[in-house]
């Protein structure tokens, strides 16, 4: 079964060239949500890499988190939590928890926030996430989370090695499997 996902996951990705004056490449990975059978496949398969450690709660940053984290939670049986990117859109009027995110692959320092009374003390919490570059997201949602933090699934992981495992990032894909070379 993992096969097979991995195998449409290879075929349904592109990389874009955007054009001067940019002199990289884009990652599209809208095809992967527009193929039905990956979209059926997406959160039993992540779910799967952690399902053991038995996770009470899933947590994905917005935005591509918030697409990808219910199907997860779903295939787990567990609810899902919403993590905020601060400046995106207009102040929550709760009780938020904060954690400054350390510069990402843009090289911005964010903060991600959620709304305290959705996390228990004794919640067990897996993050969430289609794709790790530094690690900067999963860093600053453990940060948020604390000791309830289990791990985060990822689809593609591209992290230094010494990054995946202090993290406890599991994934699907390694970056050598979308090389675009
Ligand atoms: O390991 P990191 O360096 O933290 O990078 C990973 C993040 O980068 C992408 O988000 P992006 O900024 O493209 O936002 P999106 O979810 O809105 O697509 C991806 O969805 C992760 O959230």
């Amino acid at each position: 079964m993992n096969d097979d996902l991995r195998d449409r996951l290879r075929g349904a990705f592109r990389w874009t060239d955007p054009g001067p004056p940019a002199d990289y490449l884009v990652s599209d990975r809208s095809g992967w949500w527009r193929d039905p059978a990956i979209l059926d496949g997406l959160g039993p398969a992540l779910a799967g890499l952690f399902r053991a450690d038995r996770p009470t709660v899933v947590v994905s940053p917005e935005v591509t988190g918030f697409l990808l984290g219910p199907l997860v939670a779903r295939a787990l049986g567990v609810g899902f939590v919403e993590a905020y990117r601060a400046g995106a859109r207009r102040a929550i009027a709760e009780p938020m928890i904060w954690a400054e995110v350390p510069a990402d692959h843009r090289g911005d320092v964010q903060h991600l926030g959620v709304r305290r009374r959705l996390l228990a003390d004794d919640d067990r919490v897996l993050v969430v996430d289609d794709w790790a570059s530094t690690g900067s997201q999963a860093r600053g949602l453990r940060e948020l989370v604390g000791n309830r933090y289990l791990g985060t699934a990822v689809i593609l992981d591209e992290c230094p090695p010494a990054v995946t495992a202090e993290l406890t990032i599991r994934s699907l894909l390694g970056g050598a499997d979308l090389d675009p070379a």
